[in-house]
């Protein structure tokens, strides 16, 4: 069995460097930082490092006590984002991996991408207005894709 996404990044410390040099870039940003007046608080990051490692295979606390996917559902509708925001919310957290160097294997960095393209996606339909959206749904699980680590038999 190959190791989750999650064991593989570092764990929850790893995931926590990740998302704070992402939103340090986004606070910074042009196209995204105005989506975060005043900043982005410690609850937000701390809320989003939960997401984050429930995905990618660690504990589903965003799942047990944030609130799941309806709450981070409830937080992107009606944000009206447009495509450029999407594109850089990706390009930034492209960025954000190296910053936190995370690491930087082709067969983790591709699945990372993998989920930052659906997840962005997803968040830029669900965010307009009369988006028709999935309502309920279990926090996803993310995994190696086609590119698990190559491990000779
Ligand atoms: C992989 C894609 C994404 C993931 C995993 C994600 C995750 C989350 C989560 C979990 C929350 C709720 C935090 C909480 O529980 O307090 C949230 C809120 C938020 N997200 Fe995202 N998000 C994604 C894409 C985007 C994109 C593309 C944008 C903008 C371009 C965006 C902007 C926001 C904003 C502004 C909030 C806060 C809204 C508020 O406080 O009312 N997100 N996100």
């Amino acid at each position: 069995m190959p190791p989750t996404l999650y064991e593989w990044a570092g764990g929850a410390p790893a995931f926590r460097r990740l998302i704070d040099a992402f939103y340090d870039r986004v606070e910074r940003d042009d196209l995204l930082g105005p989506l975060f007046p005043g900043g982005v608080s410690e609850a937000h990051r701390a809320h989003v490092t939960a997401w984050w490692c429930e995905v990618f295979g660690g504990p589903p606390l965003y799942t047990e006590q944030l609130g799941g996917y309806e709450r981070m559902l409830a937080h992107h509708r009606r944000l009206r984002l447009v495509p450029e925001q999407r594109f850089r919310f990706a390009t930034l957290m492209s960025r954000a991996a190296d910053d936190a160097g995370l690491p930087d294997d082709p067969e983790f960095r591709a699945a990372f991408v993998g989920y930052v393209e659906w997840g962005t996606r997803l968040a830029l339909a669900n965010s307009q207005e009369g988006a028709a959206v999935v309502e309920h749904a279990p926090v996803p699980r993310w995994g190696w894709g086609v590119a698990p680590p190559y491990q000779p038999s």
